[in-house]
C-alpha cells in the first residue's frame, strides 16, 4: 500500500473505551509502518482555516522590511519571521524556499523563566496586523489541545499512563508555524529540504496545492496530497527518542511549487523545555536497550537549530 493512513480520530472525543482503544490501535499501526498519517474528525472548522490563511496571505505580502522589524535572527528565544533561506533544512542543498513565521507559548518579558534566560521562554512578536494575535494565541491553544488529544492515544498504544504527555506538555515548548513557500521556475531550490521534524509530533495543515512528499520505509518518495479537512501527523525525532525506534521519525520534503503560491501551518508539538527525554520503560528490553543517550528537550531543540539556522551556528545547547 503506498498511500499514507486516513485515521478518524472522532472516537477520542467521546467517552467509549473500547472506541478508544480502537483509534490507539489505527495510530500505533500508523507509527511504526510510516511514521505518517491523515487525522480527520478533528474539531478544528474550515472557517478557523479560512481566518488563518486570509491572514498568512496578508502578512507575507508585507514588504521585507515590514516583516523584518520581527525577523527571528533577532531573538533568542526564537520567535518571529525567519526571511527566504534562513533556514537549510538539507544541509547537501541551497537554503528552503520558503519564508516563515513561528510563534510558541507566551511568558511575558517579566516572567521569572524570561528573567532567568531560559532557553526558547519569551514573549511573542506579532506582526500589527489586525485581528493576528487573537486569531493565532486562540489557534496555538486549539493546536495545543489537539496535540494533547492524540498524544493520549500514543501513550495508550505505548501503554504509558494516559496522561504521561500531558503532565509534560504544560507551557510547553511547542511552536506554531506559518510558511509561505513563492513558485519558482527551475527545480534547483527545494521549498523544504530532506529533513525529519525535531519534536514529539507534528500537526500540519496544508492548503491545496501540494508538494509534500514522505520517504517510505523501503527509501521510496511518495505524495503526501492534500486532503480538506485534514491534518498531517508525523512522528518527530523526541518522540522516536523516548520510544527508542518503536516510533520513527520519518523524513520528508516540500518540492516548491511552480506556479501559484503555497502555504501550510505545521504545528510542532514538543514538551516544556526541561523535560527528560529519555527511552520509556515498555520500550526497552535485553534485545532491545536504549538507542539514545537522554537529553532533554531544550538541548535537543537548540542542537537542531543550530544545525539548520544560519543565524544559529555556533549557538551551543545549554
Ligand atoms: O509545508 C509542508 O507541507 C511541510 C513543512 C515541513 O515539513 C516542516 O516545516 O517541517
Ligand atoms: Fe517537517
Amino acid at each position: 500500500m503506498d498511500s499514507l493512513p486516513i485515521i478518524d480520530i472522532s472516537p477520542l472525543y467521546r467517552r467509549d473505551e473500547s472506541a478508544w482503544r480502537a483509534v490507539a490501535g489505527r495510530i500505533d499501526r500508523a507509527c511504526r509502518e510510516w511514521g505518517f498519517f491523515y487525522i480527520e474528525g478533528h474539531p478544528i472548522g474550515a472557517e478557523r482555516i479560512a481566518a488563518l490563511s486570509d491572514l498568512a496571505r496578508r502578512f507575507f505580502a508585507l514588504p521585507l522590511a515590514e516583516k523584518r522589524r520581527i525577523d527571528i535572527a533577532g531573538s533568542g528565544h526564537h520567535r518571529g519571521y525567519g526571511a527566504l533561506a534562513a533556514e537549510q533544512l538539507d544541509p547537501a542543498q541551497p537554503g528552503d524556499c520558503k519564508e516563515t513565521f513561528d510563534m510558541g507559548f507566551h511568558l511575558p518579558a517579566d516572567h521569572p523563566e524570561v528573567l532567568a534566560g531560559k532557553p526558547l521562554r519569551g514573549p511573542n512578536r506579532h506582526p500589527a496586523l489586525e485581528g493576528w494575535e487573537t486569531l493565532l494565541e486562540s489557534h496555538y491553544r486549539d493546536m495545543h489541545e489537539l496535540s494533547c488529544t492524540v498524544l493520549r492515544a500514543i501513550a495508550l498504544a505505548l501503554g504509558i499512563e494516559r496522561d504521561f504527555f500531558d503532565r509534560r506538555f504544560r507551557q510547553p515548548a511547542s511552536v506554531l508555524r506559518l510558511i509561505h513557500y513563492p513558485p519558482q521556475q527551475g527545480a534547483e531550490r527545494p521549498g523544504a529540504g530532506e529533513h525529519t521534524d525535531y519534536g514529539c509530533i507534528t500537526l500540519l495543515h496544508q492548503d491545496r496545492v501540494g508538494g509534500l512528499q514522505v520517504r517510505a520505509r523501503r527509501g521510496q518518495w511518495i505524495d503526501a496530497p492534500p486532503r480538506d479537512g485534514t491534518f498531517v501527523v508525523n512522528i518527530g525525532d523526541m518522540m522516536a527518542r523516548w520510544s527508542n525506534d518503536r516510533y520513527r521519525s520519518t523524513a520528508h520534503r516540500v518540492i516548491s511549487p511552480r506556479e501559484q503560491d503555497r502555504y501550510a501551518m505545521p504545528f510542532f508539538a514538543e514538551p516544556h523545555p526541561e523535560t527528560a527525554i529519555a527511552c520509556l520503560p515498555g520500550c526497552q528490553d535485553a534485545e532491545r536497550p536504549p538507542h539514545y543517550p537522554p537529553t532533554t528537550c531544550a538541548e535537543w531543540l537548540l542542537s537542531r537549530f543550530a544545525a539548520t539556522y544560519a543565524h544559529r551556528r555556533g549557538d551551543v545547547a545549554g
